[in-house]
């Protein structure tokens, strides 16, 4: 009989291996050069997504083959040149150091018995060709960790379709659990809020400080996205734990593609408005990004820098991400625990 589908199995080898648990780390993903060439296929991929733009398909095609990846990927590869490292895009860097750290660290809280592994949503290596590499190394339970704090199903709602799409090849799928968000958790929290303290304390304090969060539209929000609650929360709890009033800490959104509405205020309008109104000095923090990127690095710590001093103030000084910090890598170490209650991997690990 010929067979209709071709599952990925582990023929031949043994169903009885040293059975492991993976947590598997996922970000956006990046260009592989700052160049045009490197960016169009990256964006064509990225904007192909329904989960991030939802338009029909067939009109949908015609606008970004017809006119996006005409234009776009040259502006956005001039971007990436103005934060591209020796090591590579910053996104990549930042997220590789991360894995790596997190890997030492459950290694010894766990005794070795879990592998941390990093894919990108889009681009290299894949959600796919990761889940398929764990299956070979005999791993058995998953943990996916999107390193998104804030759910939207633009992006977190996105991986989780890579991950069902990867299991679906498979022979024999791992058992699975998946981090939804992880917005309000305490030790996230006061993670952000000792590294806001640590750069001030290095720094001096600016007049205000701004969370710009990644936007996304309005529309997605109304259609029952809770990524606006979850970014709201976020900025309380670091409202409450920094002492600040609703004067000092403010919220914006950046970043904004297209011609319908975005969360409002824009982080662009915001840094104008505040420069205006007199404020010279502006902190800015951007919780929503557990790495540095282009859109913090390029779009915050440049481009709204220049906006900022255009209408008259000093100095917009941007607070990195948490990145590699033994502060970030330790709160997420004890999501993952948390996560995996009950898996023998990660009986007697301790803190
Ligand atoms: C067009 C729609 C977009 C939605 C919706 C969106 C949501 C969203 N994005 C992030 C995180 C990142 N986005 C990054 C870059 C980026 N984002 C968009 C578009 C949307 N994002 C584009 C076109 C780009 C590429 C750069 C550009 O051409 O402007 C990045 C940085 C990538 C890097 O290589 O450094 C991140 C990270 C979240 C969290 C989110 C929803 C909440
Ligand atoms: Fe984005
Ligand atoms: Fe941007």
């Amino acid at each position: 009989m010929p067979r209709s589908h071709d599952y990925t199995g582990l023929a031949g080898a043994s169903h009885d291996p040293v059975v492991q648990a993976a947590v598997l780390l996922v970000n956006l993903g990046t260009p592989d050069a700052p160049t045009p060439s490197a960016v169009r296929p990256y964006l064509a991929e990225f904007l192909s997504d329904p989960r991030v733009i939802d338009y029909p398909r067939w009109l949908w095609w015609l606008v970004l083959h017809g006119v996006i990846l005409r234009v776009r990927p040259a502006r956005s590869a001039h971007a990436y040149q103005r934060i591209w490292t020796p090591q590579g895009s910053p996104l990549r860097v930042g997220s590789e150091a991360l894995a790596s750290r997190l890997q030492e660290t459950l290694s010894v809280q766990c005794a070795g018995r879990v592998r941390v592994a990093l894919a990108m949503r889009y681009g290299q290596p894949s959600v796919h060709q990761q889940i398929e590499a764990l299956q070979r190394e005999g791993v058995r339970r998953l943990l996916v960790l999107p390193l998104y704090p804030q759910y939207s199903a633009t992006s977190t709602g996105s991986v989780i379709d890579a991950v069902a799409d990867a299991l679906k090849a498979l022979r024999w799928p791992p058992e699975l659990r998946v981090v939804n968000d992880y917005h309000e958790d305490p030790a996230h929290i006061e993670a952000l809020a000792q590294s806001i303290e640590q750069w001030w304390a290095t720094h001096g304090r600016g007049e205000k400080l701004l969370l710009s969060f990644h936007g996304i539209p309005e529309r997605y929000v109304r259609a029952g996205d809770p990524y606006l609650d979850q970014c709201q929360a976020t900025a309380r709890a670091l409202r409450e734990r920094l002492r600040l009033d609703d004067g000092q800490l403010l919220v914006s959104f950046q970043s904004r593609v297209g011609r319908e509405p975005w969360l409002q205020p824009y982080t662009d309008a915001t840094v104008r408005e505040l420069a205006r109104g007199g404020v010279r000095t502006l902190d800015v923090a951007c919780p929503g990004f557990a790495v540095d990127c282009l859109e913090t690095l390029e779009e915050i710590a440049m481009q709204n820098h220049e906006f900022f001093r255009e209408a008259g103030g000093d100095a917009l000084r941007y607070i990195p991400a948490l990145n590699d910090s033994a502060a970030q890598v330790e709160s997420l170490a004890a999501l993952v625990q948390r996560h995996t209650a009950g898996w023998p991997e990660f009986n007697g690990c301790t803190a």
